[in-house]
């Protein structure tokens, strides 16, 4: 469980540490963008430290549900964070002004295929991203906790 009052870390790159802080200073991920599209910060706890982690992701929703997507940009390998869902999977997700929290579970076969749909629409280079790897790129499902 992630407690308000635990302060949480940036990321150590640089431009994804400058979209965490506009979404801390402005209190919105509103005008928070990739290539156009919007973004959601998800607050993450370390599966080897425990440390809180401001890990924003692309914006994948459907009927109050959210997709996160494990592309880190289709690298080889999964960005350390999956590791991090993996083993504290419940967690708040910041959408514009709203933080609740949320279960993941990561989703495979069909009901992967019908997010992976949703999430390709919400951010198109998602499928180039899987051109480039010959890994599966992981999508957990959030449902309000
Ligand atoms: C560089 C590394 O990042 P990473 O966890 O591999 O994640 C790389 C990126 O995926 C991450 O920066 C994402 O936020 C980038 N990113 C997206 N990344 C995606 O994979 N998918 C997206 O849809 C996405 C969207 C997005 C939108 C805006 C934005 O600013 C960034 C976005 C990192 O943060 N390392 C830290 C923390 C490492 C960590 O989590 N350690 C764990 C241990 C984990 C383990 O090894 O078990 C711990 O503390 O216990 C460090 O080295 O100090």
């Amino acid at each position: 469980m992630v407690m308000a009052s635990e302060s949480a870390e940036l990321s150590p790159t640089e431009w994804v540490q400058d979209q965490t802080k506009q979404i801390l200073e402005t209190g919105t991920t509103e005008g928070v963008e990739v290539l156009g599209s919007p973004v959601v910060l998800l607050t993450l706890r370390g599966a080897k430290t425990g440390k809180l982690r401001y890990t924003p992701v692309m914006r994948v929703e459907h009927n109050g549900n959210y997709a996160v997507v494990a592309s880190k940009g289709g690298a080889p390998e999964h960005p350390t964070w999956y590791y991090n869902i993996k083993a504290y999977p419940e967690f708040p997700l910041q959408d514009g002004t709203v933080t609740k929290d949320y279960v993941a579970r990561e989703v495979e076969g069909v009901e992967r295929a019908e997010w992976w749909e949703r999430a390709v629409a919400a951010y198109p280079p998602y499928a180039e991203y899987q051109e480039k790897t010959d890994r599966q790129i992981p999508v957990f499902v959030l449902e309000p906790k």
